[in-house]
């Protein structure tokens, strides 16, 4: 065992109880959602279902609510109408989102990572890990901060700096590092490439991928990042016209007659990463520049 390995030091008789994992096959399943602000109406009639331990990629233009969406399926933002079911519970019947008894089996990457600026990167870990389970030990929550802070791709110094002392990269870790605290099924990532360079976000990719095979997890994955899509996506969700207009691979998309998909994956840069992906990936992120991740090209077409 690595000398990180927390079972070494961990009586397990002193961890908390942890819920059953879910063994249904559709850890996430929304029907007829409608969301609104005032007469501005997000969604209408949407609905989803995400498969046990796949990757989904969620894209759609700007403005088509693909964070209200995320808002709403970890409880953040009351519908107007229809029902979400996340690990089999109800999250449409909650009063608020404390009365939401699964959100400690779930983690989330925001945009911009989120994370508290006085806190260190450890300290951010730990937060979770506080509010769900206050009677751990508090050098055991310190080891299990650090772990995570080490699954996440950090180094072990990076725990006790604080996020202005990270690069953009490295707070994306952090943020997935708290993200991680509480041993999630699902996680969230809310375009958790954007601002990286290439190499960072081709290594942010890879990272993801490997967490998703070795933990299991389900990732809910809003992307703007082509490259993303075909190197870790298992299926892709087109937000548009208020709903979820497809769901499928890239092929199965791609067969599909519509225009917006048609201009996203068959425009310019969606030839570029196919070209990439077919060449075995990598190649098509080295060769555009950094802030080529931002499809705005694309957007609304
Ligand atoms: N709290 C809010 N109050 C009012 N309008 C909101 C609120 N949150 C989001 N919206 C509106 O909902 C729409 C969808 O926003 P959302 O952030 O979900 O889009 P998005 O698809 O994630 O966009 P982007 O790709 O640019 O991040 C936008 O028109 C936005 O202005």
């Amino acid at each position: 065992m690595s000398e990180h390995d927390i079972s070494e030091t961990v009586d397990e008789a002193e961890l908390p109880a942890v819920a059953e994992p879910f063994k249904g096959e559709h850890p996430i399943v929304i029907e007829g959602l409608k969301n609104s602000f005032g007469d501005h109406v997000i969604h209408e009639d949407l609905s989803l279902t995400v498969n046990r331990g796949e990757i989904i990629g969620v894209v759609g233009g700007s403005g088509t609510g693909k964070s209200v969406l995320m808002r709403s399926i970890i409880g953040l933002q009351i519908p107007d109408h229809g029902t979400i079911e996340v690990l089999g519970s109800s999250i449409t019947d909650a009063r608020d989102d404390d009365d939401i008894d699964i959100r400690s089996r779930w983690g989330v990457l925001f945009q911009g990572g989120a994370l508290f600026s006085t806190l260190t990167v450890a300290e951010n870990v730990e937060v979770p890990l506080l509010e769900f389970y206050p009677e751990i030990d508090p050098e055991l929550r310190h080891e299990i901060a650090r772990y995570k802070v080490m699954l996440s791709g950090l180094p072990e110094e990076a725990a006790a700096k604080y996020p202005a002392e990270l690069s953009g990269g490295m707070k994306k870790r952090a943020g997935l590092a708290r993200a991680l605290a509480l041993d999630p099924e699902v996680l969230f990532l809310d375009e958790p490439t954007a601002g990286l360079d290439p190499i960072g976000a081709a290594a942010f990719d890879r990272l993801t991928k490997e967490l998703q095979e070795t933990l299991g997890l389900t990732v809910f994955l809003i992307t703007h990042d082509l490259d993303t899509l075909y190197e870790i996506c298992d299926r892709v969700a087109v937000l548009a016209e208020k709903k979820v207009i497809a769901v499928g691979t890239i092929p199965e998309l791609l067969a599909l007659d519509h225009p917006w998909i048609q201009e996203y994956f068959n425009g310019p840069r969606g030839r570029a990463a196919q070209d990439s992906q077919a060449r075995g990936g990598k190649a098509s992120r080295d060769a555009k520049s950094a802030d080529s991740v931002d499809n705005s090209n694309v957007e609304g077409a």
